[in-house]
């Protein structure tokens, strides 16, 4: 099979994107999405996305890791998808779109930015003064640790999404440096890529409601990945919710072709 691929980064957290509005790539299987992500013998990518069609909505987004098993919200996967909506001639002032977390409005501003409006957040669970576990779309542990550059992320997150605790289901690991009260520095072992990423999307937000800076009302939390800045904006209430999380940053094409698969 003949396939039309696009790829699409946001801070580095890189996808293949494929248009299935037509039901063209319906068939896909685990196996042809762990082949299509890989870096050395296909396209490379940290997951995969196909952009659906979905009554009600502007689309639906259908997202794979890229081990090939589907899972739950990429917050920079929907920022890249609605980028890639609009680059295929999909424009609205607000896009609305569902995914496996539920509906999902995004806006593309002028200077090509993606905000994105993510779930609200009503559970977190504080494990310590330093470890905390919420789910943002996507199950994330958020740890505070020192000098997060000099890290050991990779067995670090490999040893906590291993553990007993998380085996089973999985769980995506963030390590989190505060520089300010409105600054972190997040480093993220992604749960289906088994690996650091230079950014996650989901975790990114994660980390930034650990940290608030206002204990109720607006928050604007920046943040620093190995794949560059994002910033996230929410309301805290003052029983510990969140809500108006908007995750915002780049998305980009970076290129596009065609593959033979089998
Ligand atoms: N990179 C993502 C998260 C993708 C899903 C994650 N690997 C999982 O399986 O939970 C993001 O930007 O949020």
């Amino acid at each position: 099979m003949k396939l039309n691929f696009f790829k699409y980064q946001g801070t580095g957290n890189d996808f293949v994107i494929l248009d299935n509005r037509n039901h063209e790539y319906d068939g896909l299987t685990n196996e042809q999405v762990k082949f299509l992500c890989d870096r050395r013998f296909g396209i490379g990518a940290d997951g995969l996305m196909l952009l659906n069609s979905a009554t009600d909505y502007d689309f639906e987004m259908k997202y794979y890791n890229s081990d090939g098993n589907t899972s739950t919200m990429c917050g920079n996967g929907g920022r890249c998808l609605v980028k890639f909506a609009f680059h295929r001639g999909i424009t609205r002032t607000i896009y609305r779109f569902i995914a496996a977390d539920g509906l999902h409005e995004a806006e593309i501003d002028m200077d090509g930015t993606v905000s994105l409006k993510m779930k609200d957040v009503n559970n977190i669970e504080e494990l310590n003064h330093k470890d905390f576990l919420l789910d943002t779309g996507s199950p994330h542990y958020v740890k505070m640790v020192n000098d997060v550059m000099d890290y050991d992320v990779y067995q670090k997150g490999h040893d906590i999404r291993y553990s007993n605790k998380f085996a089973k289901q999985g769980v995506n690991v963030n390590f989190v440096e505060q520089k300010n009260d409105d600054e972190i520095i997040v480093r993220t072992y992604e749960r289906g890529v088994e690996d650091e990423t230079l950014s996650c999307g989901t975790g990114v937000t994660a980390s930034a409601l650990v940290n608030f800076h206002n204990e109720i009302g607006f928050n604007e939390v920046i943040v620093t990945t190995k794949g560059g800045k994002l910033s996230v904006e929410y309301d805290r209430h003052k029983d510990g919710n969140y809500s108006d999380i908007w995750l915002c940053g780049p998305a980009d094409m970076v290129f596009a072709g065609c593959i033979e698969i089998n």
